[in-house]
Order: C-alpha cells, then sequence, then structure tokens
C-alpha cells in the first residue's frame, strides 16, 4: 500500500481539455473523489477545461470514456468510481473488467486514461481514499493527469526524443 502521494507535478499553463467520467454509487465518497480531483486540477492546470460525465456505476464508466472520446479529444480523462467488495465476488469482476476495458480503451485511443475506479474492503479504506488527505485518490489523479499531458505535450513535440529531454 502506498502512504503517501506522489509529489505535485509542475503546473502546465497551455489550455487543456480534461474530461472526468465518475460514477454515482457510493455517492458520498464519488462526490469527493470528484471535488478532490477538480479542486487539485484548478491549481495544476489553471488554463483547463474541464468536462464532468457522471454514470450510474463503475461498470458504466468504460462505455461513456468510450464515447467521449468518439465525440471529441480531451488531453486526458479521468474515471473516477468507488466499489466496496460486498458478500460476492460481483465487486471483483466489475473492477477486473473495468480496468481492463479502460487500458484498451487508452492504448487504441492513444490518449491518457487515468484510471482511479477504487476497488475497496469496507468504508474505512473508502474514507481514506476518497475524502481523508494522506492518500486522497482524486488528488493522486489530479497529479497523475497532469503529468501525463505534460509528457504526451513533449513527445508530440520532439518526436526525436533526445535525451535530457529538458536540456
Ligand atoms: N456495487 C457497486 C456497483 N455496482 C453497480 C455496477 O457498477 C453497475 O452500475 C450495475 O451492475 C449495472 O450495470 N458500482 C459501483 O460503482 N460501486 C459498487 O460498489
Ligand atoms: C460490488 C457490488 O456490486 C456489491 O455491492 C454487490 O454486493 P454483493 O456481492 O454482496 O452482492
Amino acid at each position: 500500500m502506498s502512504k503517501v502521494l506522489p509529489p505535485k507535478p509542475r503546473s502546465l499553463t497551455q489550455k487543456t481539455q480534461i474530461t472526468i467520467v465518475a460514477s454515482h454509487y457510493n455517492e458520498e465518497f464519488t462526490d469527493a473523489l470528484v471535488e478532490n480531483t477538480h479542486e487539485e486540477l484548478l491549481e495544476l492546470i489553471p488554463n483547463g477545461q474541464i468536462e464532468l460525465v457522471r454514470v450510474p456505476g463503475a461498470f458504466e464508466i468504460p462505455v461513456a470514456v468510450e464515447t467521449v472520446l468518439r465525440q471529441s479529444k480531451p488531453e486526458c480523462v479521468i474515471c473516477l468510481g468507488l466499489i466496496i467488495r460486498g458478500q460476492t465476488a460481483h465487486g471483483d469482476m466489475v473492477a477486473e473488467s473495468v480496468t481492463q476495458a479502460l487500458q484498451q480503451i487508452s492504448v487504441n485511443h492513444a490518449t491518457p486514461v487515468v484510471h482511479e475506479v477504487l476497488l475497496v474492503g469496507d468504508e474505512k479504506q473508502a474514507y481514506a481514499r476518497c475524502i481523508g488527505s494522506k492518500l486522497n485518490r482524486g488528488r493522486e489523479a489530479a497529479r497523475a493527469a497532469a503529468a501525463i499531458v505534460d509528457t504526451f505535450t513533449q513527445l508530440k513535440r520532439s518526436p526525436s526524443r533526445v535525451f535530457p529531454s529538458n536540456a
């Protein structure tokens, strides 16, 4: 388990379109994820144009991401959801299929998709990751988005990729 968040990447000054796709299920927690992601994005990408798409549950996230990417071309899609394990294998099955689908969509569209569709064992774990500050996965999502958008901007600018890239 990670005990701290990754450090904040550098802020981006360019206009950047980010789409957040978040599920409603376990709303106390998913709303908090959305709020934390949004706050951190405003700080890291002040010129970001942020769009929010809400879907019922985690299982519906991949089809919404695919639809967004067919309609528009955001620089990054951030997926937020919370699956709390129940008494059956349903939660694990949903988490597994969402993970695979998101990776496939991301690679097929060559567009970064940040995966914070969380699978947790109980509400205590959920609280620490969605509402608490030390492990907040919404903050982590925004930091990952800013970092990968920065990387993609550099990749597209200098296809020869001579290192070190910050020379
Ligand atoms: N139990 C959780 C679900 N279940 C709902 C599914 O995601 C889906 O909406 C349903 O099966 C209809 O297709 N979703 C979560 O996001 N979190 C859960 O804990
Ligand atoms: C992850 C789920 O959909 C879950 O809440 C279902 O609970 P159960 O496994 O107890 O049926």
